[in-house]
């Protein structure tokens, strides 16, 4: 423990008063390794504060993508390690503040304690460019003898404190407590491990999975998507620009792989799917690499615009509808008489998505217990809004990428109580299924961060198969 003594006093007076939004409108004239650190202290900021992606928080900044792209990545790895590490990070400045500093010195010390405690870089650049950033502002810089004392004292005391920290610390508490009612201890324990590391690169490919395997140093996985051990520079990849493949987790490759299945032998062939909340496309393009005529609809058109780009990239085509799926009627159909229309509809919902915390550990920050119940709402909505559309002895896909259970078992039997003309179609293990251990009693795929863990894991998910009956 340490003495209260020992505390580092924030200093009094010091006129700061945060206006992010004022404050990331311009760029700052600095050096390039203070700018890094800048920037990816904001984002931690900005995604704390605000609830956004890490993605957006950098997006979202000035002078942010003139950046050189190695800067870039480094201020990318600096925060999401921050999101990694929370709890150990906290561990160690926590008896070391006496007040909690405002929330952007605080990103500040939580940005330089990941240099020092968890990554490559030299613990003298972390602590001097940190400092640096504190001084650059006028409204920060009192705080610069505060931030120089903090972080001397991590480098000396930091390691030892945050051994002692149990990895599942790192996750929020309210996630750790419904992770371990719904999954158990030792489960949580596993998945605390899957945070503090990297994840590997999984691509589904259009055709030709042993040969683009080959090409790109990859192994091959039970269902068919290639991995790689480390992410890098994707677009760099032989067969990226040519558009022979897109990144996709292997769980995330699952939804369109089952409905293929439910469809008989000739699968998606010819078949007409509707593709709800589809953007950026990744479903969209197996869709139509394995052979179905897919509608893609999405609310935004932003992300539809990556979709539209993976489309092209990669070849293939679908008809895309920018609408709200609540909303969404097929041209020309009439309301009154519509009775679904299309072979099968996949409905990929909004969602926490705190199944991909491998990816982004920053969804574990964003959202809070709160946001998980309006989610359950909209999800209900979507899946009615959804099953209008599935003709007689059609079939409805619903998945999320979330690991929590309201998002998707619980989403289950209130659909089933509503459209009784609905079965669930369990889904049967077969034997690369077996390998991944994802199917449950039940006949969900419920995948977890720490399955296929010998080879690196896979994304959090959820998937049913649901089937209209033939008669009405
Ligand atoms: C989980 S992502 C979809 C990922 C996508 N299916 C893929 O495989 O790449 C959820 C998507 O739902 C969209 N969305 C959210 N609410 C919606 C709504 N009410 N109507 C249409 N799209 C919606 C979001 O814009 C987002 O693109």
């Amino acid at each position: 423990m340490t003495d209260k003594k020992h505390y580092i006093k924030t200093p009094n007076n010091v006129p700061y008063e945060p206006n992010l939004t004022e404050d990331f409108k311009s760029r700052p004239k600095l050096p390039a390794p203070t700018l890094t650190r800048l920037y990816a202290a904001r984002a931690v900021q900005l995604v704390i504060r605000d609830g956004v992606t890490l993605e957006a928080a950098f997006d979202g900044q000035a002078g942010y993508s003139d950046l050189d792209p190695r800067d870039r990545a480094f201020a990318r790895l600096i925060a999401a390690t921050v999101f990694r590490r929370w709890g150990q990070i906290g561990a160690v400045l926590k008896p070391m503040l006496k007040d909690k500093p405002p929330a952007f010195i605080m990103s500040v010390l939580q940005t330089a304690c990941a240099q020092i405690l968890f990554l490559d870089t030299g613990q003298h650049a972390a602590v001097g460019e940190s400092v640096n950033v504190v001084k650059s502002s006028s409204k920060t810089r009192g705080f610069a003898g505060l931030v120089n004392a903090v972080l001397r004292r991590v480098t000396r005391e930091g390691p030892k404190i945050a051994a002692t920290m149990a990895p599942s610390e790192n996750f929020p508490r309210w996630l750790s407590n419904s992770w371990t009612k719904a999954y158990g201890r030792q489960a949580l324990r596993k998945m605390a491990l899957q945070l503090m590391k990297d994840p590997p690169l999984d691509i589904s490919v259009v055709s030709d999975t042993e040969g683009w395997a080959e090409k790109l140093d990859g192994t091959v996985l039970p269902t068919g998507s290639i991995r790689k051990d480390r992410i890098g520079n994707v677009t760099e990849l032989p067969g990226f620009e040519t558009g022979a493949w897109w990144a996709q987790d292997i769980a995330a490759s699952l939804p369109v792989k089952l409905l293929a299945r439910a469809l008989g032998d000739d699968g998606l062939t010819g078949k007409t799917v509707l593709d709800l909340c589809a953007a950026p496309g990744g479903k969209t393009m197996q869709l139509c690499a394995m052979g179905a005529d897919v509608t893609a609809v999405d609310k935004s058109d932003k992300r539809l615009d990556r979709l539209r780009q993976n489309l092209e990239r990669t070849g293939q085509n679908a008809q895309i509808v920018v609408e709200d799926v609540k909303d969404f009627m097929p041209e020309g159909a009439d309301p009154d008489a519509y009775n679904g229309q299309f072979d099968a509809v996949l409905l990929d919902a909004p969602c926490s998505a705190t199944g991909t915390f491998r990816r982004h550990p920053d969804v574990l920050f964003n959202k809070s217990h709160t946001d998980i119940g309006k989610l359950g709402s909209l999800q209900n909505k979507l899946l009615l809004a959804a099953a209008r559309h599935v003709k007689p002895g059609g079939h409805l896909i619903y998945c999320t990428c979330s690991l929590q259970t309201e998002e998707g078992e619980a989403r289950i039997a209130p659909f089933l109580a509503a459209r009784s003309d609905f079965r669930l179609n369990p889904i049967l293990t077969e034997p690369d299924l077996d390998d991944l251990q994802v199917v449950t009693q039940e006949g969900y795929v419920r995948s977890l961060p720490h399955y296929l863990l010998k080879k690196g894991g896979m994304d959090g998910f959820f998937i049913a198969r649901l089937q209209r009956t033939k008669e009405n």
